[in-house]
């Protein structure tokens, strides 16, 4: 077992406000680690194999003032400093799209973009793609977000190839050969322009500003284009002219903003047949076999049946999926989006984060659906544009503040709390033996279905972290391994919300309580008897509680655990802990 985290007193401490100012009036080294950095390396939460070791919370805060340049303004000083250069790029041979989260062909920005460079110039358009398999294992991408990925693929290949433009797709074990690689295929089909969508992740954005430069040398024309928010990072602030950290004024913001500027809420053209004599110029493009799955990424046959079947892939399926959510399930989305038994959500979630389907087509479409509004007429509809602006919401917070990319918490001084690193109490919430009927119930949904209700990942992830008092970093880390939705921005929010560790401005002492929780969203105790088969026949109530409410002879013969912890005690434990590092 590993041992507790000890609070410590040099920068690991709440960081005072000079905190980048050590004793002797030098600034502190910010290249130190955080004091307890083994321990957060030993615990699988920071991968060395790939990351330096976990900062220093003097280093975030050198983030936010602006002493080291966040990577979104490194991205845009690239572009500034290479605009001379793309304004007298001739047309070449050939334009380019480089598709990477953004999987589809309705409502994509820069397709669009490099499509009317096609049309303009009469020449062929050309899709690339390009897996990395050090990208998929640094990043932690799901088996299951994995496939969905490659049959999305094929569906995109399909649909590309009905109008002539071929996807060329490849694998490069080593993501730092990215850019140059991409360089290279543009140099080889003498294209002139490169177009592709932002990732704002820190290592994507890293790589595209390395892009803009590369191609900039090169005399490739590349400006990277806003898609995935609906409202761009960086568009809304404070009066103060501050980046939002709340979210209820920043949806005000986003409301007003998208009245003010409707044309955000445009969606943009798909691509027509391909102008140039493609079938021709770059016949060979067109048999790409998709790339193989990576070997630490694979499924076995059953899963891959099951994914298939639960997910199919594209963006056909995205649309029929949305607009069947829209007509039948919408209306009541208000009401019913917390309960847990059947499907009250649109589980669209995979759609989006792979780019299947685009934020703005989703607002739009249900925007249209309610009469043409975004915050009046239908409850539900109301209801579900906010929760899809909460997906730009935790994309803005991770532009400004990008160190919760790299293992921090949006509150660096949480980084203190101390943590316990308790593996067997770890194996027990992601095997779903905790004992806590409804804590299991989510965590096998997770296994079985790569996804997991909202309500239940608010659950799960308070009970890691506050009852269990372990790392929630780990339990991050363990979402993006085993959900096929898993999108970084959204589930650092998500687990930042319930470790009280993220931009919520409820104070930590709000802890979900798992019966209670259970008791209110899923009151007939379906949800567990889907996913708990050992508590199947557990009659009424006792189904949230078996061993305290007559269900323990039931539970005990089918091999169902005790609870591991109980959750009182629990509650206390974590108020103190929380209290001593944040008021301390
Ligand atoms: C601990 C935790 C981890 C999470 N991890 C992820 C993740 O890796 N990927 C992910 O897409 N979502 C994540 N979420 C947010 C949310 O749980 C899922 O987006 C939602 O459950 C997906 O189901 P749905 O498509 O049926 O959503 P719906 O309720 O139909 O909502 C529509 C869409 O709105 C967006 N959305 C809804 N709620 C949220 C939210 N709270 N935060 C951000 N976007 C939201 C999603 O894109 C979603 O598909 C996480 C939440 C928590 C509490």
């Amino acid at each position: 077992m590993a041992p507790k985290r000890k609070m410590s007193n040099s920068n690991g401490g709440s960081p005072p406000n000079n905190a980048r100012e050590s004793k002797k009036g030098k600034p502190d080294d910010l290249q130190e680690p955080h004091p307890n950095a083994k321990q957060t390396e030993e615990f699988g939460i920071v991968l060395r194999d790939f990351y330096p070791p976990e900062m220093s919370n003097g280093r975030c805060k050198a983030y936010n003032d602006g002493t080291i340049e966040r990577p979104i303004d490194a991205l845009e000083k690239a572009c500034k400093e290479t605009a001379d250069k793309r304004r007298v790029m001739t047309p070449g041979k050939a334009a380019v799209h480089w598709f990477k989260t953004d999987l589809r062909l309705q409502d994509n920005r820069a397709l669009s973009r490099a499509f009317q460079i096609a049309k303009d110039n009469q020449i062929p358009l050309i899709g690339v793609y390009i897996v990395s398999p050090e990208d998929i294992s640094a990043h932690l991408t799901s088996p299951a977000r994995v496939d969905f990925t490659l049959r999305t693929l094929k569906q995109l290949q399909r649909d590309l190839g009905e109008l002539d433009i071929p996807l060329y797709m490849e694998t490069q074990e080593k993501r730092k050969n990215i850019p140059n690689r991409i360089v290279e295929l543009c140099q080889k089909w003498e294209a002139k322009h490169l177009c592709a969508n932002l990732e704002y992740e820190v290592d994507e954005l890293r790589r595209d500003a390395k892009v803009v430069r590369l191609c900039g040398d090169n005399d490739i024309d590349f400006t990277p284009s806003h898609d995935t928010c609906v409202v761009t990072p960086g568009m809304l602030s404070t009066g103060a002219g501050k980046q939002y950290a709340v979210y209820t004024p920043w949806f005000r913001s986003w409301l007003c903003f998208l009245k003010e500027n409707p044309d955000y809420l445009e969606l943009s053209e798909d691509p027509g047949t391909n102008p140039g004599n493609a079938r021709k110029q770059f016949a060979d493009l067109f048999d790409c076999t998709i790339p193989a799955t990576p070997s630490n990424k694979t499924l076995s046959d059953v899963e891959r049946r099951r994914f298939e079947k639960l997910y199919p892939a594209g963006e056909h399926e995205a649309t029929r999926r949305l607009e069947k959510f829209l007509k039948e399930k919408c209306g009541d989305y208000d009401t019913n989006r917390n309960m847990l038994p059947g499907q009250t959500t649109s589980v669209l979630s995979p759609y989006f984060a792979s780019g299947a389907l685009s934020a703005r087509t989703a607002v739009v479409t249900a925007k249209r659906a309610n009469k043409n509004h975004l915050d009046r007429y239908d409850q539900g509809h109301m209801a579900w544009i906010s929760e899809v602006a909460w997906r730009d919401f935790y994309r803005h917070v991770l532009v400004h503040w990008p160190f919760i990319c790299m293992n921090k918490c949006f509150k660096p001084e949480a980084t203190n709390i101390e943590w316990e690193y308790d593996v067997d109490q770890f194996q027990a919430w992601c095997d779903g033996k905790t004992g806590f009927p409804i804590v299991d119930a989510a965590m096998r949904q997770l296994k079985h279905c790569a996804w997991m209700h909202n309500r239940t990942r608010m659950v799960v992830s308070s009970f890691l972290s506050k009852d269990l008092m372990i790392d929630w970093r780990r339990g991050e880390r363990f979402f993006m391994e085993h959900l096929i939705d898993g999108d970084f921005a959204s589930n650092h929010g998500g687990w930042g919300f319930g470790s009280s560790t993220g931009v919520d401005p409820q104070p930590y002492f709000r802890i979900f309580n798992p019966l209670r929780q259970s008791e209110r969203f899923d009151f007939d105790g379906e949800y567990i008897r889907t996913w708990v088969p050992e508590l199947r026949d557990i009659k009424g109530n006792a189904i949230h509680e078996p061993y305290g409410r007559g269900g323990g002879a039931i539970a005990q013969k089918n091999g169902y655990p005790k609870p591991i912890v109980e959750h009182a005690a629990s509650r206390d434990r974590a108020l103190a802990r929380y209290k001593s590092a944040l008021q301390g």
